[in-house]
């Protein structure tokens, strides 16, 4: 019965972040198996709206007491569609009480299957699967396996003619969507239509044996993901080849980095070390190292280990030449998917009406006390899950209140701003996995409005400006969150301009593009007519639900604000107010 009650704790417990699987695993004092818990709510949660329903018209929770609805359905499923039944003794008071319903169940069930025109438990399966699609809205869009071509090692071409030798090629990515129940899988490629050498098989399609993945020929990397090196690097061929070194800030574990090597090899290219890369985590950093290697890049790259970005003195020789940076710094990872996949599950209502408190109170005492006297009462606790070094983001538990997002939000602006000041550099990209406005609008409110940047006129890279399969690309900059209370309960909002707007590239999760959140946006300059004191009587800064104009803070001694902004480097914006 411990595993019903373990099952019931975790699918409770507050929202900590991490993926359904990792809260299993991660939480304590379990008594049943982390791998059963999880196969549990798996399977309850393909089924939970016809459990709902079964439930609901046997009407047991009105009969049965000491059941509640989620333990009801968790029970119920392994009573009717577990090859076992329910784990737990004969005895059991739990499993008495969904056991005496037993003829009623079995008959609400068959009705259910019946009034859905199917002649079996697996037909009905696979109909609900596809009923359950259709009404979440997904049936429409599919979450498929991205794989980027590394043109050091291969071609899309010869990949094409290799390792996707057997898979048919379809023309949109709903057709990569899973197959129904007890349909065979299929072996189907989608060419992605705005990066280059970017293909989408079905989710689930695994690499990680076949000779291409193991020499670092194709490389397993979001779509979103390789905005920001192709919004950098662009078109370019070997007669229009990029000029200048590169600078990856913030590095690992070097999807970004391998990406845009792979785009200067393209460009014939790959002879001399090209593109500082670097990461502050120096556990980080060895990740970096390995895929560096591992895609073949270690002649273009000098990895900078544990190397902290805002230290790099851009005016040391060695980046003399840097024309084009990377910024891809720590977020609050809101965009990612999966971060907080607990099932929702569909929960049975009960028919009689219990009068509101006394008696539910009553109920959930008595079931209370049953709990503990039988000892079984579920003590897990599901904490956040422990920062791995794989983990690209400050915020592992993806909790997020105004605070963490302003501080955020400061040092991802400070982090742009020092590679606006880089000698040489004509072209910026500054990314996040983040949907929350203040990482993103924001922070690039922010730096078109820093000193820096208006002192060595710096703009953002138009749409029209941008390659051509990023000009496709319809999701564009927004003005406010999407959602309230996105930022921490304040609604926030950017005063830029539409051009703006529309030069910052946007994904969203859960529409059809296949994609989490993802931001990037391009800063440029002509780099030829820098001015190169700091313009006399004005600055910018976002304030309040705005751009306003504000005195500058030293105009007689830039090194002293400067020296401010490094020593308390999370405190010098208060972020938006209502
Ligand atoms: C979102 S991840 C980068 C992912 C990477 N661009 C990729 O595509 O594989 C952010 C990384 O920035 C690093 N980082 C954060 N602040 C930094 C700084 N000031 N200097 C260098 N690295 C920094 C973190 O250690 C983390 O590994």
């Amino acid at each position: 019965m411990s595993l019903y009650f373990d099952a019931e704790a975790i699918l409770t417990a507050p929202a900590s972040g991490g993926s359904f699987k990792s809260r299993i695993y991660s939480a304590r004092d379990l008594r049943a198996k982390p791998a059963q818990i999880y196969a549990l709510v798996s399977e309850a949660a393909k089924w939970d709206t016809i459990l709902a329903e079964v439930i609901e018209n046997a009407d047991i929770l009105s009969l049965e007491r000491k059941l509640n609805p989620l333990l009801a359905l968790l029970l119920v499923h392994d009573h009717l569609l577990a090859k076992r039944g329910i784990a737990a003794p004969a005895t059991h008071p739990l499993r008495q009480a969904v056991e005496r319903h037993k003829v009623r169940l079995k008959a609400e069930f068959t009705k259910s299957r019946v009034r859905r025109g199917c002649g079996s438990v697996e037909q009905l399966k696979t109909k609900i699967l596809r009923e359950k699609r259709e009404a979440d809205g997904s049936s429409h869009f599919v979450y498929p396996r991205w794989v980027r071509v590394n043109n050091i090692r291969s071609t899309l071409d010869g990949q094409l003619r290799t390792t996707f030798a057997d898979y048919r090629q379809v023309d949109s990515l709903v057709q990569l969507a899973p197959p129904d129940e007890g349909q065979p899988k299929q072996k189907l490629l989608y060419r992605d239509p705005h990066i280059p050498d970017l293909v989408a098989v079905p989710y689930g399609a695994d690499f990680t044996s076949s000779p291409a993945y193991k020499n670092g020929e194709i490389i397993l990397q979001d779509k979103a993901s390789c905005f920001p090196a192709y919004l950098l690097l662009g078109d370019r061929g070997a007669d229009d080849p990029w000029v200048g070194n590169l600078v990856d800030g913030c590095a690992a574990p070097g999807n970004k980095t391998t990406h845009m090597a792979s785009l200067v090899a393209k460009q014939k290219q790959t002879g001399r070390k090209q593109i500082f890369s670097m990461d502050a985590s120096k556990v980080r950093s060895k990740t970096l190292h390995k895929m560096v290697s591992l895609a073949g890049a270690e002649s273009m790259v000098t990895i900078l280990q544990g190397q902290d970005f805002l230290a790099l003195d851009p005016q040391e020789e060695r980046f003399q030449d840097v024309s084009g940076l990377l910024l891809d710094p720590s977020c609050s990872g809101s965009g990612i998917i999966g971060r907080d996949d607990v099932p929702d599950l569909t929960l049975p209502k009960t028919k009689t009406k219990v009068a509101p408190g006394k008696s539910q109170g009553k109920k959930r005492k008595r079931q209370a006390d049953d709990e503990e006297d039988a000892g079984e009462k579920s003590k897990v606790t599901v904490g956040a899950p422990t920062v791995s070094p794989s983990d690209e983001n400050d915020t592992p538990d993806g909790v997020m209140d105004h605070d963490r997002l302003t501080k955020l939000s400061n040092l991802q602006a400070r982090i742009v701003e020092h590679a606006l000041s880089f000698p040489a550099a004509t072209h910026v990209t500054y990314s996040t996995c983040s949907i929350h406005l203040m990482e993103n609008e924001a922070v690039v409110a922010r730096v078109l409005a820093s000193e820096v940047a208006q002192r060595r006129r710096w703009r953002l890279l138009r749409r029209d400006e941008q390659p051509a399969g990023l000009r496709k690309w319809k999701h564009r900059g927004v003005r406010r969150d999407r959602e309230n209370g996105e930022s921490g309960g304040s609604p926030a909002e950017v005063d830029l301009p539409e051009e703006a707007l529309e030069a910052c590239l946007r994904c969203w999760a859960g529409d059809a593009e296949g994609l989490g959140g993802f931001f990037v946006a391009g800063f440029v300059r002509d780099g030829e007519d820098d001015e190169d004191e700091r313009g006399d009587e004005t600055s910018f800064q976002v304030k309040g639900k705005g751009m306003v104009r504000a005195a500058a803070a030293d105009k007689d001694n830039p090194q002293e604000v400067e020296d401010e902004g490094d020593d308390e480097d999370e405190d010098d914006w208060e972020g938006f107010s209502d």
